[in-house]
């Protein structure tokens, strides 16, 4: 290999893998799932019916559904020591830390550790999906000197979930969007988290080690962290006017604004922003208050006007948390906890068909010439 290859910055284009799990199609403007469109599923389907489509190949019929939420429902605890070992992190611990924390530790609980089959990553996955919900809300609660909340076997798994966030019992609107939030989140093809979690089950390392990676990944600005960040931004300003003016301040700086742009998208608005944004019109129309949507809405304007730039799933997925109720610091988390899914998807066709991965760079670097004569470099 020449020192000076083509290089492709932030591998833009590259493609890094055969799947069968997911695909944007930009033409059509679909998110293929399994062979499905995302934006369908949302409006159709519920999160553990994505779970049962990525993990078994195929939308659940009902004794398959009943069957799987039973069996998930028997995931919802996690070990004591974790909830103890929380306890001992510094109280200004960020939530992701804590929830990277938390499944990093779970790989000890495993006696199962080197097996890889898919038997045991999908026994795994399950554990996960049933678990996750569990440390997000309860390391969090913990980190800040609150009781933990228990999961409630008695509620669905939104509803649970929602429940450990918040400590109320959503309502069926609330557990509908959050739900299809979850949903939303679930699989997105190759972001830079998944690319991470196949990155590491790559040298036949395990899903947790790949999972905590993953969470690592998922935390920066550019990628999940950007929902928190979106919710930060629109609390500061607090009015249309006010969020105006930020955004044009920021763009003068020629600061990102948080929420807009996407590496494939990039020049389309993201479809799943859509479904969030008439979640937000209408906790915002039974609120009598839609100051929130109007304040997106003319974020959007001035992007589109400044940039030609438009909304992803974190821009409206952020105020619709707010309108739940759910504190800011829990986004990012629990946009990952809807991804577990997607990800146990991920590094289980990794182990199925492994390469590892190992690429190449172009050298920019100085080179020194040893003397031969003296010997000396
Ligand atoms: C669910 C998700 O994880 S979606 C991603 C969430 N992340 C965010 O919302 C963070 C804000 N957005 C961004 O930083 C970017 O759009 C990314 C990182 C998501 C994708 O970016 P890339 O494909 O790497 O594009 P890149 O950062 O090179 O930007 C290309 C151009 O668009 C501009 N641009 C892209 N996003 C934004 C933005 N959010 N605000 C302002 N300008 C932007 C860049 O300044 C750059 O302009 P220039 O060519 O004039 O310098
Ligand atoms: O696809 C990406 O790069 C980021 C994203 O939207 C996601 O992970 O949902």
């Amino acid at each position: 290999m020449e020192a000076k290859e083509k290089f492709y910055p932030g591998l833009d284009g590259v493609v890094v893998a055969e799947t069968k799990i997911s695909f944007l199609d930009t033409v059509q403007s679909e998110i293929v799932i399994k062979g499905y469109d995302l934006i369908k599923l949302a409006e159709s389907k519920e999160y553990l019916d994505i779970v049962h489509l990525l993990l078994e190949e195929k939308l659940p019929n009902s004794i398959e559904i009943a069957e799987m939420k039973k069996n998930l429902k028997g995931e919802y605890v996690i070990p004591e020591e974790l909830l103890d070992m929380f306890k001992h992190l510094p109280e200004n611990t960020h939530p992701m830390d804590g929830l990277r924390t938390g499944i990093s530790a779970l790989a000890g609980y495993d006696n199962n550790l080197d097996e890889r089959s898919l038997t045991a990553n999908k026994k795994r996955a399950y554990q996960l999906i049933g678990r996750v919900p569990n440390i997000v809300a309860n390391s969090y609660r913990i980190i800040q000197k609150l009781e933990p909340i228990l999961p409630d076997e008695n509620l669905s798994y939104s509803a649970n979930f929602f429940y450990m966030l918040t400590g109320r019992i959503p309502t069926s609107l609330e557990e509908k969007i959050f739900d299809q939030s979850l949903v939303l989140y679930s699989e997105h093809e190759m972001p830079n988290s998944t690319f991470t979690a196949r990155v590491i089950a790559s040298t036949q390392s395990d899903l947790y080690g790949a999972l905590t990676g993953a969470v690592a990944s998922l935390k920066g600005n550019l990628h999940g962290g950007a929902n928190e960040a979106v919710m930060y931004m629109l609390n500061e300003a607090g009015s249309v006017e006010k969020f105006e003016e930020l955004l044009e301040t920021k763009l003068f700086k020629k600061e990102k604004i948080m929420g807009f742009g996407h590496r494939v998208y990039m020049k389309k608005m993201d479809p799943r922003a859509l479904l969030m944004k008439e979640a937000l019109k209408e906790l915002c129309d039974i609120k009598g208050d839609d100051t929130l949507y109007k304040m997106c809405e003319a974020g959007e304007r001035i992007m589109e006007r400044e940039k030609g730039i438009y909304p992803n799933l974190d821009y409206y997925a952020a105020p619709v948390y707010w309108m739940l109720g759910i504190p800011i610091p829990l986004y990012t988390p629990i946009f990952f906890s809807a991804r577990t899914v997607g990800l146990c998807a991920h590094v289980i066709e990794q182990h199925a068909n492994n390469r590892l991965f190992r690429p190449r760079v172009s050298y920019i670097g100085e080179r020194h010439v040893f003397n031969k004569t003296t010997g000396q470099l």
